[in-house]
């Protein structure tokens, strides 16, 4: 019997080709030299692909904030103390967090998910999809059962399905998890080859001396796990996070319902990588939004095949950097309805 999430990457199909077209001749009849609007345009061709529009309006947005604790914190791998997971969280139910002020800007809302933070939290916006409280600690044991992986994309599956069924149509993904770069570089280092001197990076803002035990403690990680082989579940499983888990499962839900989704930084990356290579399709879905800070985030994306549009020198998280490109993304789609054609301004071309 297919599992669950097999279920979901049979529904992701590849993108419509006739609509691309479309958006491409209208393109090419608007008042500006072929091709000057440089990634407005690529947008605007992506976005018909995916949603079979060549003039959406995405009249609810939604920043999907997954939030996860880190077992592996044990090992003094960050710069702030694990409690700031919680903490985060009520701050982002309050609307005083950065991404909060972002999406108020972007109109967009912010929708936070427990999927794995280590305390009880109770909140009438919440959406409480906890597997358990934070993940083991890598260095000595997998950090989740296949079985808690699974149950955590699925959590991430069910937020986007049940946004999709309330009219949302253009999703944002956004995490908080002190020690997710930890695990996210982990990931990076297992699924791509690349030395953990590379993939680690600061974090939320680490010294010299924990960057260098950090990388120790992913290298630790990879051979206390070691084979880790082809399957994708099991590395996940082993060295990664519920929140990372929980936007593997946002990616793939979007991408089934054939609505945007906007990548933001390093863990969302991570999460990026590790859908696509279960999923190949769903890449086809994805904009990333900004090139983080976080060293390792560039290799990331051109594991996975991505641009980032926006060099900002951000490193926040949170969904932060792709709640911004929510604007561009607006931007190319009011292009696409508002621009004069070369016909209807009477402007000559050649
Ligand atoms: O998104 C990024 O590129 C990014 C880069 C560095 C840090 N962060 C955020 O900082 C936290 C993880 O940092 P650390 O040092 O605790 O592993 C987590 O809550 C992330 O959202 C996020
Ligand atoms: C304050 C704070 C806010 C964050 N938002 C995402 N990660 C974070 C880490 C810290 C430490």
């Amino acid at each position: 019997m297919m599992s669950n999430i097999e279920q979901v990457i049979q529904g992701i199909g590849p993108l419509q080709e006739e609509a691309i077209a479309r958006a491409e001749g209208h393109l090419n009849q608007l008042t500006k030299p072929p091709g000057s609007l440089g990634k407005l345009e690529e947008i605007a061709r992506q976005v018909a692909g995916i949603t079979g529009e060549t003039m959406p309006v995405f009249e609810k947005k939604a920043v999907v904030v997954m939030a996860g604790d880190h077992g592996v914190c044990e090992e003094g791998v960050s710069a702030f103390p694990a409690e700031v997971t919680p903490q985060m969280v009520m701050n982002f139910l309050a609307g005083g967090a950065a991404v909060n002020v972002l999406a108020r800007q972007a109109g967009a809302d912010v929708v936070c998910v427990d999927v794995g933070v280590n305390a009880d939290l109770e909140h009438p916006q919440l959406v409480s999809k906890k597997v358990r409280k934070g993940t083991r600690n890598m260095v000595r044991e997998a950090a989740m059962t296949r079985e808690e992986a699974e149950r955590a994309i699925m959590a991430g599956v069910e937020v986007v399905e049940d946004l999709v069924r309330k009219g949302y149509t253009l999703f944002a993904t956004g995490d908080m998890g002190i020690g997710n770069t930890t695990a996210s570089s982990s990931l990076l280092c297992a699924l791509t080859g690349l030395e953990a001197g590379l993939a680690v990076g600061r974090g939320t803002g680490i010294n010299d001396e924990t960057w260098l035990h950090k990388q120790a403690v992913v290298q630790r990680a990879l051979e206390v796990h070691d084979p880790l082989g082809e399957d994708v579940l099991d590395v996940l499983a082993k060295i990664g996070g519920l929140e990372i888990a929980g936007l593997v499962g946002v990616i793939l839900g979007a991408a089934k319902h054939g609505c945007p989704v906007v990548i933001d930084g390093f863990i969302s990356s991570a999460a990026a990588l590790v859908a696509t290579r279960l999923a190949p399709l769903s890449a086809a879905y994805l904009i990333a939004s900004h090139l983080s800070q976080e060293q390792g985030h560039r290799r990331l994306l051109e594991a996975i095949g991505l641009e980032a549009m926006l060099h900002m020198d951000m490193r926040l998280g949170e969904g932060t950097g792709a709640v911004l490109c929510f604007n561009l993304i607006d931007a190319a789609g009011k292009i696409m309805r508002e621009m004069a054609t070369f016909e209807s301004a009477g402007v000559s071309r050649s």
